[in-house]
């Protein structure tokens, strides 16, 4: 932000803290352990893509839950040829369950999915099976000249009950992803809603009188790099967002913005995440703000780079709040440290994990402070691209992962661990999945 006297305002602490700021694996780990998760929720089937089971999905019946054709044809007992039952008769349509037994040397006309009478031992497929008049104006099925040789075998084209699972197997085990397939096999087993685990709902207040929305800024301007994707970064996290408040940067909007944060549907927010204001300059209102809603700062700067001035906070309704640094590149990895483990507890899921990759490069030590440095993958290795300034962008929109170096460095071929990008979960560094060797073996 661009300061000047007249924008100073309270300020919660003058001095930095006396305190070493925790390292970056203590702050994820504090960000994470500060939080339980919500209380799970039954969403309908068609809401349900991408959530989490809480409750196992179990077959509320067997699956097939009836014997049915597997093909369009008749239902026969016996040798043959069969006698066919007059298809003007009441109960004679080929779908319908008001079968009763199949006589021996019977035979019924029946569709794909249709319900397979009692007695009936195969299933003849249409093309396989001849009618001919019988006697006294009945018809007779035998076995066509089309027909293979073994037609029809015993149990032919009968898919049985309980074939796929039976009442009670386990289908979902509680903790599994939901996807389409899935979806479908919980309304297979009879399901119209699951029980998930919670997406917190976020609340966004990105702060800073320089920013702008539209356009090509001009100078003491900058272009607002969070609101086009920190709401879809937010829900990749698990979490749901809506859209961001914008304010500037005197105390009163602050402390109004912080106040009344609200979920996207207007109920109580379970985090709500802010952008810049972290500094201790006298316009950088967020200790302050906590301090004068009565809130708690539970973690007040990381040893870490860039996203430094990073800052946790609980409000007395029990809101989380997480103060991301302006910079851009700062604050995505601020909510890569400490929003992504705080989104993930609450919503119940383990803490997201760094996969070890061996380094391309040598990186140096920085006494102290861990790196967070956005990487590609290349044969195997983690390289770190170029362009990751704190206020940069470009390094970030080509990475694959991001390298998370220790204070110590990294020689190059050493494992080093890299994070996986909220939008590229896809990227392979599972160890010894990938034929091309991208993660170690
Ligand atoms: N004396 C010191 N100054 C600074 C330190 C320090 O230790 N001592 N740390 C630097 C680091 S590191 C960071 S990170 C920033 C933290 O800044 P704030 O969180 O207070 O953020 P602002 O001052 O409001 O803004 C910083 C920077 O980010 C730009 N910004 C803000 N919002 C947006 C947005 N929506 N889109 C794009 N860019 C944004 C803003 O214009 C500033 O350029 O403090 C350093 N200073
Ligand atoms: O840490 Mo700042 O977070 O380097 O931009």
């Amino acid at each position: 932000m661009l300061i000047t006297e007249t924008m100073a305002g309270p300020r919660a602490g003058h001095a930095h803290p006396c305190h070493a700021a925790p390292s970056w694996a203590e702050a994820r780990r504090l960000a994470y352990e500060c939080a339980g998760p919500l209380p799970p929720v039954w969403v309908p089937l068609a809401d349900a893509d991408g959530r989490v089971l809480h409750r196992d999905v179990t077959a509320l019946q067997d699956l097939p839950h009836y014997a049915s054709s597997a093909m369009d044809g008749w239902a026969v007992n016996g040798a043959g040829p069969w006698l066919l039952p007059d298809p003007q008769q009441p109960g004679a349509h080929p779908g319908l369950a008001t079968y009763g037994r199949l006589a021996p040397n019977h035979a019924r006309v029946i569709a794909t999915g249709g319900l397979v009478p009692a007695g009936a031992q195969a299933i003849l497929r249409k093309e396989s099976g001849e009618v001919v008049p019988g006697p006294s104006g009945s018809l007779l099925l035998s076995v066509g000249p089309g027909a293979r040789a073994d037609e029809p075998r015993r149990g032919q084209h009968i898919r049985p009950a309980g074939e796929e699972a039976l009442a009670g197997d386990v289908l979902l085990p509680a903790g599994t992803v939901l996807n389409p397939a899935r979806i479908a096999l919980a309304a297979v087993a009879g399901h119209d809603e699951v029980l998930v685990r919670a997406r917190p709902s976020v609340a966004v207040v990105l702060t800073g009188s320089e920013v702008v929305t539209q356009g090509v800024p001009a100078a003491g301007e900058v272009r607002d790099t969070f609101g086009p994707q920190l709401g879809t970064v937010l829900s990749q996290l698990g979490g749901i967002a809506g859209g961001p408040a914008r304010i500037g940067d005197s105390f009163s909007e602050w402390l109004s913005a912080l106040d009344t944060a609200t979920a996207p549907d207007g109920g109580k927010a379970d985090v709500v995440i802010t952008t810049g204001g972290t500094g201790r300059s006298g316009t950088d209102h967020f200790r302050a703000a906590i301090g004068s809603l009565g809130g708690r700062i539970l973690l007040d700067g990381i040893a870490m780079r860039p996203g430094h001035p990073a800052v946790l906070a609980e409000l007395p309704d029990g809101r989380f709040v997480a103060g991301l640094p302006g910079n851009p590149l700062a604050a995505m990895m601020a909510l890569l440290t400490v929003g992504a483990p705080l989104i993930a507890a609450l919503g119940g899921r383990p803490l997201p994990a760094a996969t070890d990759v061996l380094s391309g490069s040598d990186m140096p030590p920085d006494p102290g402070r861990t790196r967070l440095v956005p990487c590609r993958i290349l044969s195997g290795l983690a390289f770190p691209v170029q362009h990751t300034g704190p206020g940069m962008m470009r390094g970030l929109a080509w990475a694959e992962g991001v390298m998370v170096v220790p204070p110590d460095g990294v020689d190059s071929g050493q494992p080093v661990p890299v994070l996986p990008l909220p939008w590229s979960p896809g990227v392979d560094m599972v160890p010894g999945t990938n034929p091309q060797g991208r993660s170690i073996p």
